[in-house]
């Protein structure tokens, strides 16, 4: 296992644990009523980590599980741009915050649907994002989920120990380009999960060479294959790769995920297999935690 610094103990604060909270409680009970949360997450900044997120959360919606996207990248949101999500979240009741529906089996919160102008930056340090995250949580109508995917930031700061330590079973996604300066950052990131003794499902490879649409010969335009030889290397499940496509980019442009394109394209065949692997690693990783012994 690598290095890692500054793994806060007690709370995200790195303070102990006075006493369960009601927010505590109430984000207790909001995850017991979601099976599988799935935590999108990389080491290196343009992977494709938002571009997963929304496209197998569609995908699963499709299946017709019931999802949940959550976007904790609180600096650059960009989730309810890649779904066409417009206006501000709504509050019922005075604290409770209603999801945007994107279709009838998926829902969104994310930080761009809180605020005003869209341009705005946001200017926080770490306890406020932990605060944020908290509330996207306890806060929020989530109601019976069966997958909460919850979309990241680059890197390995306060939003993801933030979501660690709130969901501790929480199954993380990996995903890296192929090219060495993706596979440094994304080791970084394995390290750290590791350290933070959280269960990872295994290692996406995006960007995975481009097939030309006049030849169908493919170009290794970032190399292939670092994805599952990364995964090799730390005994990780290789989920599959996701090749380079164009539809993905003139689709999130469009605001809608590529898996519900009518046309299929290299990309969308691929995240809906991507979407099938990811619901039957969960529910084999739920039966595993089930079957280990308890402590
Ligand atoms: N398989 C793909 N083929 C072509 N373009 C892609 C593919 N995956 C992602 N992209 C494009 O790459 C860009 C970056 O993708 P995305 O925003 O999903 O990355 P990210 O890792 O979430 O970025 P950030 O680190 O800024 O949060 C976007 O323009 C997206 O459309």
């Amino acid at each position: 296992m690598g290095q890692c610094m500054g793994w806060p103990q007690g709370n995200a604060e790195g303070k102990p644990h006075p006493r369960l909270t009601l927010q505590d409680q109430r984000i207790s009970s909001v995850l017991e009523n979601i099976r599988y949360k799935i935590f999108v997450m990389s080491g290196k900044g343009g992977v494709g980590k938002s571009s997963i997120s929304v496209n197998i959360a569609a995908a699963l919606a499709a299946m017709g599980y019931r999802v949940g996207l959550l976007d904790v990248d609180i600096h650059g949101p960009s989730v309810p741009n890649l779904l066409a999500l417009k206006g501000q979240l709504e509050v019922e009741h005075g604290s409770v915050i209603k999801p945007k529906r994107y279709n009838d089996n998926l829902h969104v919160v994310s930080m761009a649907s809180l605020l005003r102008d869209p341009d705005q930056a946001v200017l926080w340090r770490g306890p406020m994002k932990t605060s944020a995250i908290r509330q996207f949580i306890a806060d929020v109508d989530w109601g019976h989920l069966d997958f909460l995917v919850v979309d990241s930031p680059p890197g390995t700061g306060d939003e993801h120990m933030t979501i660690l330590k709130l969901i501790p079973n929480a199954l993380c996604l990996i995903v890296t380009t192929p090219q060495e300066i993706s596979l440094a950052d994304v080791r970084k990131a394995i390290n750290f999960l590791q350290y933070a003794q959280a269960n990872i499902l295994g290692v996406v490879e995006n960007m995975s060479g481009l097939i030309c649409p006049h030849c169908n010969q493919v170009i290794d335009l970032f190399k292939k294959g670092g994805g599952r030889e990364l995964a090799e290397s730390y005994g990780l499940p290789f989920l599959g790769s996701v090749p380079l496509d164009p539809a993905t980019v003139v689709a999130g442009d469009l605001g809608k995920p590529v898996v519900l394109l009518r046309e299929d394209t290299p990309a969308k065949q691929a995240l809906l297999e991507l979407g099938e692997r990811i619901a039957l690693e969960a529910e084999r990783s739920l039966e595993a935690a089930a079957m280990a012994p308890s402590v």
